[in-house]
């Protein structure tokens, strides 16, 4: 019998036994096992090399696989660390950009507003602040309804205030989309904050699997987010004292 197959029935994203090897070097990835549910909030933490970010993009199809195998749905978007908008195409065209059909720049429009960059629409990228560029990329994201979003560590380059906010934005948005989410971060509070279960990597295998039963919005006064946020430092060999 298949021991992970019920925890697959009815996933979004399946991984099963995924191993990625970078020509003859060790495994990044070894032998990774991972089911994401339809609508579920998953945060990726794990130390500098751990193979957070390799796994990202074998999920984004950036990336191939050396063994086992990926299933998730056909419509993903990802967003990085830096927003990867054109700087000779507005706001808006970044936001379509690709797409086709009538009313592109309504379409843009709308979800800019979505983000709160609904003043911003003809602006051209540079003129952007750190965080407004991630909420427009947030919106390019978005704009194409995808029912498994990625962000690799999408707020690490703004100050803690903006943070704060983009985070309150993601918890939003999610809460209105409903998408699968894979959130990689080092930030163990931002992984509280979000995501339904926190899933901790170590050389390419999964080392802590743990759900965060909190209802939102959640506050780090609560004593259960004091109690998970030891869980995931002790698991990543951090001591909280
Ligand atoms: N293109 C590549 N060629 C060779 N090795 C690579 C390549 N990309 C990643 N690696 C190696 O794979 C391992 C995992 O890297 P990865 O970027 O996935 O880690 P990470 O957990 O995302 O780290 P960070 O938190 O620093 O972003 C590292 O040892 C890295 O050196």
């Amino acid at each position: 019998m298949n021991a992970v197959a019920p925890l697959t029935q009815g996933a979004a994203v399946v991984v099963q036994g995924l191993t990625r090897r970078f020509g003859d070097g060790p495994a990044v990835l070894d032998r990774l096992d991972l089911a994401i549910a339809p609508g579920e909030f998953v945060a990726l933490l794990g130390h500098s090399g751990s193979g957070k970010s390799t796994l990202l993009r074998t999920l984004a199809g950036l990336d191939p696989v050396t063994e086992g195998s990926v299933t998730r749905p056909r419509d993903v978007s990802v967003v990085f660390q830096e927003s990867r908008l054109l700087p000779w195409k507005r706001v808006w065209q970044n936001i379509v950009l690709g797409q086709d059909g009538a009313n592109r720049r309504d379409r843009a429009a709308s979800v800019l507003e979505e983000v709160g960059l609904g003043h911003r629409v003809d602006a051209w990228p540079l003129t952007l602040s750190g965080g407004e560029a991630q909420r427009a990329a947030l919106a390019r994201a978005l704009v194409r309804e995808p029912a498994f979003l990625m962000l690799d560590e999408p707020f690490a380059a703004l100050d803690a205030l903006t943070r704060l906010k983009m985070q309150r934005l993601v918890s939003d948005l999610w809460t209105r989309h409903r998408c699968s989410v894979l959130l990689v971060t080092h930030d163990v509070d931002e992984a509280l904050l979000l995501a339904d279960r926190a899933v901790v990597l170590e050389r390419g295998r999964i080392r802590t699997n743990l759900p965060i039963p909190m209802e939102r919005p959640r506050r780090h006064a609560d004593p259960r987010f004091e109690h998970l946020r030891g869980v995931l430092l002790e698991s990543l060999g951090v001591h909280d004292d």
